[in-house]
């Protein structure tokens, strides 16, 4: 019996009508997450990771048009739902740890009430009770003297800390589907791994399934069992962690891989990928990594494979790499 996937995403294709052209943000963008999966979304800044994540959860604005063979998420059909209908499931099914923290959260409530919002909204909780389990998942994100910061304004914390009620408030509403955009950004080591033990956890305790955006490949590499390469709005390659890691097929990968071998655990901190990402406002060829491809050849003109390399590891080029090239 084939189980069917929390998220199944078909050539998604995301544009942005801008006053200089259309920018092609998006390709053939396709992925499925099972329950309970953590699936890493990794490449350089620019490459359509946040874009993708947006998709999903249609909170990208009216410059976007997006379309897509199939995008299904907890059975519900994101390409044919309403508005209303997909704003109910945000927050409850799908939930999303966004990079800027403080401005996601409501200014003008405390922390501790907004958790115990969602806590009496999505869980149908009682007011004392919400209140006494927003204290507890304020201590369980590590927020110190939670008692008295449940009464706290976004203001009045670090960006650290507003990270970490952000992540308390998506674990609140135990959300199916989790979208995290770089979840741990700016947290010192030690809470990096706490939360990510937590995101772990339940994932593992509630078959929460986890999309973490991220450039820290090395943690990544840790809590991730499968990962999606993006290159200028491509998924270049996906395979299981152990594929992306230890058997690079596409070049990109590859030159990723090869880049971080000794603890430069950032893609920011890499040594250069040669070139730059295109201008995805041009006429773009077939396979976006061409012009930067130490492998290019002729072939490479023609339209895009996508190649299964096993059951779980596919790569969308021509010329596949090998470890001599
Ligand atoms: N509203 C928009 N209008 C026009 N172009 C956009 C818009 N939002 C994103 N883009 C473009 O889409 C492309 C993908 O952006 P996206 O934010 O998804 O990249 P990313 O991989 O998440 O990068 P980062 O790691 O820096 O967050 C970029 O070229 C970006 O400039």
């Amino acid at each position: 019996m084939t189980r069917v996937p929390l998220l199944d995403i078909q050539n998604l294709k995301v544009d942005f009508a801008t006053r200089d052209g259309t920018v092609h943000a998006i390709e053939n963008v396709s992925f499925q997450l099972a329950r309970g999966e953590t699936l890493g979304l990794v490449g350089e800044s620019g490459s359509g990771k946040s874009v993708s994540a947006y998709a999903v959860m249609r909170l990208l604005g009216a410059s976007a048009r997006v379309s897509a063979d199939r995008m299904v998420s907890g059975g519900m059909d994101l390409l044919t739902a309403s508005d209303a209908e997909v704003a109910g499931m945000r927050g409850k099914h799908m939930t999303m740890i966004f990079q800027n923290a403080r401005s996601a959260l409501n200014p003008i409530r405390s922390i501790g009430e907004q958790i115990a919002d969602v806590l009496r909204t999505h869980r149908a909780m009682p007011r004392r009770e919400a209140r006494k389990a927003a204290v507890e998942a304020l201590a369980e994100v590590r927020i110190p003297d939670p008692e008295r910061r449940y009464h706290a304004y976004p203001f009045e914390l670090s960006g650290g800390m507003c990270q970490r009620v952000m992540i308390a408030l998506a674990f609140a509403s135990e959300p199916e589907l989790l979208i995290a955009d770089e979840p741990t950004t700016g947290l010192d080591v030690t809470t990096q791994a706490v939360i990510m033990d937590l995101i772990r956890l339940k994932s593992s305790q509630r078959r929460m399934s986890t999309i973490l955006i991220t450039h820290d490949l090395t943690l990544a590499a840790e809590y991730c069992d499968r990962f999606a390469v993006m290159h200028a709005g491509h998924i270049v390659e996906q395979g299981s962690t152990a594929d992306i890691f230890d058997n690079a097929a596409h070049p990109y990968t590859g030159l990723l891989m090869k880049a971080t071998p000794h603890g430069a655990s950032s893609l920011s901190d890499l040594a250069a990928i040669p070139g730059s990402l295109p201008d995805l406002r041009l006429d773009l060829p077939p396979c976006r990594f061409v012009s930067r491809c130490p492998q290019s050849t002729p072939a490479c003109a023609a339209a895009l494979p996508r190649v299964a390399l096993d059951a779980n590891h596919e790569v969308a080029c021509h010329m596949p790499w090998k470890e001599s090239a």
